[in-house]
């Protein structure tokens, strides 16, 4: 009746899963019950499980994403204790099977439920808003997109519960993963879970492109687009490219898990070399997926804060460009050791390290925009510098890895987890913070503290520090990747280092969530008040609506002649309001996107515990929800033009409100 399915698959004998599960379900009753006292169903419901408006989706995204870090970052400071109490006569806290499980969850989650929801969380508020648009291109889609992500992420959190996880890496290398030696169902969670929030970024992709390409301001050509849209529309053109090579190398695994297929045995005509190549054609690109919108945002910040113009405009799109090209052809450098050959690695290895030229080239634009510029040290700046110093690290020992004969001794080292802790954390992690301290404002209409945003600052670069630098020194020494257990004395304080900077990432987090809740308590005070819609004095259309802006974006879709448009028009004295709206064409809410997922979320769990009746079932389910709502007739309504003059006189009070304190708050402090 439930497949494999039984008692057993709780992991009651294990008491670190136990405590956390507890406290998982007394958490949640807690929120629950809070939601419910609070009679906070309906509006949740109305205004957010049925959204499809782009600034709420991303919120949810960032949501998502946060929760996921707390949850990430637990496994890696149990990994980082585990190291530094096990050593030579004692075998630390975590077992071998279940040190394992903790890596590759730890790695899974990083990438595809922090990284990348944060990223397109960024992406989804910031886009239609940039370049001048009321929404995406496809707002159902977008809803669709999110709701299937969450799938993933409620199958992760679901494997700790129930079952177990893979114990694989968090790449998953056949035969490794393959049913003779991954026979339990950690595999199959990670299967379902990638392919859920892998089609959610696939569809994000297709949206974000079609968006870029069609609903741009009239005027904005695509060399007047801000750079934040460019590396955003070139991170579409990756997604679109690489993901479907992730859906088919799991698709591949599936087939051989689920019925005997032998794409990857070492027999019956299979090769598991196909995977890796697979694996790695969309996990190299994926790597600048997560980078190169960050590269946009500090590009936005270092203007913004150096009162600048970019340097360089120009060169800036031609790098990222160039980046999203070459990132297509430098995959076999995650291989180097399985024999390809001298000639094929020299190859891979020469394409890789041409790569350091369209960084350096943007390294070089952000110092050329700071240089000669009056740089205000806000906390977005502040990332930005820690980006410029701590990533550049980081992509040198890149281009060292990417000498095939250097990567013999360093491939599977410590050195290479630092290397890549130091590109996505000091690269990629960095970026959305400056990132969400940059927008907060234009998102909720307050700032996010400064006092606390430093303190969160100060500890998770200083942390990352402590925690990485050893591992390269590791590295050298000789100390693997994947290790929970060692006897050698002499790696002993670094490990322990390590641990000590995992702690200050530790109040880090919670610096970074107390600064969120400190800023919503003091959300009210006038200093921390966006009335203007501009409270950074920036340069690009997003800054020029209202903070936080109406649902429909813009009343008047903004005409764009120039680069930098709004800071062109601030100059140039901004168009006066007009005398008359027109009716604005909207999308109407739907829950649709959800309830389809709820049945896919029921047909993962179903195809991961051979539940087959129920996989049917929800299955049908799928198909008859979505023809139901071809039939609904009412997708889209217009705003009346009364009630965009009545939204649009309320914000025009409130910049006028805002115009008067200051003078007045001028006049008290004289
Ligand atoms: C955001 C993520 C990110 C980014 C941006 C990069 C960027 C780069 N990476 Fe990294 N990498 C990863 C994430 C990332 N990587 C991950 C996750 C893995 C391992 C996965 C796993 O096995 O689990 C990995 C693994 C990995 C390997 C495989 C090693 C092995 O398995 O043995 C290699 C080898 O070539 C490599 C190289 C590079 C290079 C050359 C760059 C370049 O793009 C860096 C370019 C930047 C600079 C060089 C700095 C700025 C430039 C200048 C200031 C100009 C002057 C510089 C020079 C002339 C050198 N990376
Ligand atoms: C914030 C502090 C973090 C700490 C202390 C940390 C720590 C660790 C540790 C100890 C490992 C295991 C290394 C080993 O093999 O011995 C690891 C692996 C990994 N981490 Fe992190 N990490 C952090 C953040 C991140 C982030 C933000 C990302 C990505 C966005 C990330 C991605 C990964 C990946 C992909 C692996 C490899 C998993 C595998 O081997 O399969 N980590 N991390
Ligand atoms: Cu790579």
């Amino acid at each position: 009746m439930f497949g494999k399915l039984t008692w057993d698959a709780i992991p009651t004998h294990d008491p670190i899963i136990v405590v956390t599960l507890i406290a998982m379900v007394l958490g949640g009753v807690g929120l629950l019950g809070l939601v419910t006292y609070m009679k906070w169903w309906r509006p949740l419901w109305r205004d957010w499980f049925t959204t499809v408006d782009h600034k709420k989706i991303g919120i949810m995204y960032i949501v998502v994403a946060l929760v996921m870090l707390v949850r990430g970052f637990a496994d890696a400071l149990m990994m980082r204790a585990q190291l530094a109490m096990a050593g030579p006569g004692s075998d630390g806290f975590l077992p071998p099977e279940h040190y394992d499980q903790i890596f590759t969850a730890h790695g899974v989650i990083m990438i595809f439920f922090v990284a990348t929801p944060f990223v397109v969380g960024l992406m989804n508020i910031v886009i239609p808003l940039q370049i001048g648009a009321r929404d995406m291109a496809y707002p159902f889609l977008n809803a669709f997109s999110f709701w299937i992500f969450v799938v993933g992420a409620v199958l992760m959190m679901l494997s700790l519960a129930v079952g177990e996880f893979a114990m694989t890496g968090w790449v998953a290398y056949p035969p490794l993963s393959g049913i003779e030696f991954s026979p339990g169902v950690g595999v199959d969670y990670y299967i379902w879970a990638l392919q859920a929030s892998g089609v959610g970024t696939l569809l994000t992709g297709v949206n974000l492109f079609v968006t870029i390409l069609r609903m741009r301001a009239p005027g904005m050509g695509l060399m007047k687009m801000p750079v934040f849209t460019w590396t955003v529309f070139v991170t579409s053109i990756i997604i679109i490219a690489a993901f479907p090579i992730l859906t088919v190398a799991l698709g591949a695994l599936t087939l051989d898990r689920y019925l005997d297929f032998n794409f990857y045995t070492n027999t019956l005509g299979g090769n598991p070399m196909m995977y890796v190549n697979l694996v790695w054609a969309w996990g190299h690109p994926e790597v600048y997926i997560l980078v190169l919108p960050a590269f946009g945002i500090f590009s936005e910040v270092t203007a913004t804060f150096s009162r600048k113009k970019l340097f360089g405009y120009t060169s800036m799109v031609g790098a990222t460009l160039a980046i999203g090209i070459l990132s297509f052809v430098v995959w076999l450098h995650h291989f180097f050791t399985m024999g390809s050959g001298a000639s094929v690695n020299a190859f891979f290895g020469i394409m890789t390290m041409i790569i350091a030229i369209p960084t350096g080239v943007k390294i070089f634009t952000w110092l050329f925009t700071m240089y000669g510029g009056r740089v205000e040290f806000s906390v977005p700046m502040l990332w930005t510098i820690a980006f410029l110093v701590t990533f550049t690290i980081g992509g040198m020992t890149g281009v060292l890895l990417a000498i095939p004969g250097a990567d013999f001794l360093l491939h599977n080292s410590l050195f290479l987890v630092a290397h890549f802790h130091n590109t996505i954390i000091g690269g990629a992690l960095f970026g959305y913070i400056a990132g969400m301290v940059y927008w907060f404002p234009k998102v909720f209409g307050f700032k996010l503290s400064e006092r606390w945003g430093k303190y969160s600052f100060w500890c998770w670069v200083i942390g990352f520090y402590l925690a990485f630098m050893p591992l390269y020194m590791l590295g050298f020494m000789g100390m693997t990747r994947r290790l929970n257990q060692h006897d050698n004395p002499a790696w002993e304080p670094y490990l322990n280092v390590a641990f000590v900077g995992a702690l200050f990432v530790f109040a880090g987090i919670i610096f970074m969530l107390v600064q969120i809740a400190v800023s919503i308590l003091n959300r009210k005070k006038l200093e921390n008040q966006d009335l203007t819609g501009d409270p950074w004095d920036a340069r690009t259309l997003e800054w020029a609506t209202a903070s936080p802006p109406p649902f429909y974006n813009f009343a008047v879709v903004p005409k764009v002649d120039t680069l930098d448009a709004f800071h062109e028009a601030k100059k140039r004295g901004l168009p006066a309001a007009p005398s008359r709206y027109q009716p604005i064409h909207m999308p109407s809410n739907t829950g649709v996107p959800l309830i389809v997922n709820i049945w896919i979320l029921a047909l993962c769990f179903a195809l991961i515990w051979h539940i087959w009746w129920l996989a049917a079932a929800s299955l049908v389910a799928v198909v008859v929800t979505l023809i139901v709502r071809s039939y609904d007739d009412n997708v889209d309504y217009y705003v009346p033009a009364e009630e965009v003059a009545r939204i649009e006189n309320e914000s025009a009070r409130r910049k006028d409100l805002a115009g008067k304190k200051t003078t007045a708050a001028m006049a008290s402090s004289r």
